[in-house]
């Protein structure tokens, strides 16, 4: 009988399968058979989970939730639906009532259906205290959770405005989750971001993690994005096709094919035709490269990715005449190399003093993209990394700049615990930039110091910060191509001569969201620089990572337990002491957390940026 029922919903499953399985962030690392598929559950994990992946940080949610709801209980104790742990408990696409409980840490809502109190539904678009419809799309059954379409709400969560909403992708389009809630909340939920990451991922005592400051939020919340990358996807068949060179012709398109992002949790690429969270000259820019592909069509034959970048000019305002408008648009500034760029002149504006800035879009990769923060002029490719959101750089960098340096002591010694005095530390007078891209902080921080030496992977972006430093008339910046735990041997022999160069020297980390390897936190450690500053767009990977500089190297139990539980260290040079020295007997270094913060980069996003101030703990305070 069970097998009968088993196989009449294998057959329904089947017919309902109009689509093929499709991850959110980084599931897809997860692999199953074809049957499994088919019903939309998986019973095992076939790869490791990355750290500091999207899955990763929502499975420390849903193990906390479920947790917690056993001991408050969500408000059902009875499993009415009786399926075991191995077996998916709701049929796919079948719609559940689920009452949110909390919002996880990647911007899905979590909650529970009234039939099962031991399974987490992840729902989209939804808020704690909601209670909605959703769709079941894929089970989770031994992690106990399954992955929803939102569907409707049903009841809504007091923290729930619709009318906030300005957008009419939202709630489908994978861009923005937090529309409808209000920007106090979407930076208290960030400042719990932060707070969950150090508490889940950096497996540090909660004495040695200091409390996380308010979120700063962006100036702008909706108009602020100076970067868009749409895309469309190639005519059937043309994926197969590709680089089979005596294969049948590739098929042209036969329409306009939807240009926008992804439908959240599928690779559907959904139309948009605008998106509110871009600046006015990207927006602008969208419209135009929609016409454009859509008249080009007949050169495609594949799917393609447009650049939609603003680029931003200053000049001397004109003498006479009333300030431009958006409505009279000036022909595009001479500052932009857009030589190979179609006109495209299209906010201006005149400030009451006596510069007139325009701004206009590029979609040529190679094209120069100017940024302007504060007095700094910034040039980049178009295609290269710049931080997305030029609204909030300025009070970004003035953090930066206030923090970058040590508080000053009130005295000239200071007391340690033993009532013994100790000389303050040495006065910084070096910067040195790891990640730096096109030399943000060298660049912005310069006045602090003597010297700034800065180290990237991208020559391209090398070249840039070297450009951006002749540019703003920088001559103490010094930039160099190579990966960044290769900085630390030449800082040695610049800086540290005479063994404790070291001390007059902070370090800058703004790494990729997969935080820095092995190599380069030894390295770090081996250094042992006095201060660091480290930027984070991935708070998880960044707790991780400061864990790991607050134990002084060892790096035990990272990651969920049961999923990694092994212990872990990043050894440098054993020097005997039972951690990290700079072998040459120096006693083992690690690092406190003098403060931490988030920043909201991305508002309605449920992304934001972290930094983290570490300052060297000094034998006297403490090291062993
Ligand atoms: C988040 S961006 C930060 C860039 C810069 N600090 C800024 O704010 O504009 C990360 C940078 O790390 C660089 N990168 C990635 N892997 C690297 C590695 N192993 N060594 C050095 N740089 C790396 C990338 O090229 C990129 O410029």
């Amino acid at each position: 009988m069970w097998l009968l029922q088993r196989c009449l919903r294998f057959q329904r499953l089947g017919r309902d399968f109009d689509r093929p399985w499709v991850g959110v962030g980084n599931y897809s690392r997860v692999t199953m058979t074809k049957r499994k598929r088919q019903q939309g559950y998986y019973t095992k994990r076939m790869k490791s989970v990355q750290e500091g992946s999207n899955e990763e940080v929502l499975l420390a949610d849903i193990r906390s939730l479920l947790q917690r709801s056993k001991i408050d209980g969500p408000g059902v104790t009875s499993n009415e639906s009786g399926a075991t742990d191995s077996e998916a408990p709701f049929e796919r696409f079948s719609q559940v009532e689920v009452k949110i409980a909390a919002l996880s840490s990647i911007g899905d809502g979590l909650g529970f259906s009234s039939s099962k109190s031991d399974h987490v539904f992840v729902v989209p678009f939804t808020l704690p205290g909601d209670v909605v419809e959703a769709k079941v799309v894929t089970q989770f059954a031994n992690d106990h959770y399954t992955l929803t379409d939102f569907v409707s709400v049903l009841k809504p969560s007091p923290q729930r405005n619709d009318d906030l909403v300005r957008c009419p992708y939202f709630a489908k389009c994978s861009g923005c989750q937090f529309q409808m809630l209000s920007y106090e909340d979407q930076l208290a939920h960030k400042k719990s971001i932060v707070e969950k990451a150090y508490r889940n991922f950096s497996n540090l005592p909660i004495e040695m993690i200091p409390l996380v400051g308010d979120t700063i939020g962006s100036p702008l919340q909706y108009g602020y994005r100076t970067k868009l990358t749409p895309h469309f996807d190639g005519p059937p068949g043309s994926r197969v096709r590709r680089g089979r060179k005596d294969g049948p012709e590739q098929p042209g398109f036969e329409q306009v094919p939807p240009i926008g992002f992804m439908v959240k949790g599928t690779r559907k690429t959904m139309d948009i035709e605008d998106c509110p969270i871009a600046t006015d000259a990207v927006r602008e820019g969208l419209k135009q490269e929609r016409k454009r592909v859509a008249e080009e069509l007949s050169k495609y034959k594949r799917g393609a990715t447009v650049l939609l970048r603003e680029t931003t000019t200053k000049a001397p305002a004109q003498p006479q005449g009333p300030p431009a408008t958006t409505d009279d648009p000036q022909p595009i500034s001479n500052e932009t190399d857009s030589s190979n760029q179609p006109p495209q002149a299209l906010q201006t504006t005149s400030s009451p003093t006596s510069t007139t800035t325009t701004k206009t879009y590029i979609t040529d990769q190679n094209a120069t993209a100017t940024e302007h923060i504060g007095p700094y002029t910034f040039l980049n490719p178009a295609g290269a990394f710049f931080q997305n959101n030029n609204s909030i750089l300025e009070t970004f960098t003035s953090y930066i700049r206030s923090h970058i340096l040590p508080p000053q002591p009130s005295t000239t010694s200071t007391l340690t615990t033993n009532n013994t005095t100790r000389k303050p530390p040495k006065p910084i007078k070096h910067l040195i930039d790891t990640y730096s891209g096109s030399g943000l902080f060298s660049i912005t921080l310069s006045p602090f110091f003597t010297t700034t030496l800065g180290i990237d992977i991208s020559s391209t972006s090398i070249a840039s910060a070297s450009l951006n430093a002749a540019q703003n008339a920088i001559p103490n910046a010094t930039f160099t191509t190579g990966d960044a735990a290769d900085i630390f041997a030449e800082a040695k022999t610049r800086y540290d001569g005479d063994g404790d160069g070291a001390d007059e020297c902070v370090v800058v980390i703004d790494p990729p969201r997969k935080g820095c390897d092995d190599g380069f936190l030894r390295q770090l450690l081996g250094f042992r620089p006095q201060r660091v500053v480290y930027v984070s767009c991935n708070v998880h990977t960044q707790a991780r990572d400061v864990g790991v500089l607050v134990r002084g190297g060892r790096r035990e139990g990272w990651g969920l337990e049961g999923e990694k539980g092994k212990k872990e260290e990043v050894k440098v040079d054993d020097d005997g002491t039972g951690g990290i020295g700079n072998g040459k007997g120096m006693p083992r270094v690690r690092y406190r957390i003098e403060s931490l913060r988030g920043f909201d980069f991305f508002p309605q996003t449920g992304h934001v940026e972290g930094v983290a101030i570490l300052q060297r703990v000094d034998d006297d305070e403490g090291n062993e």
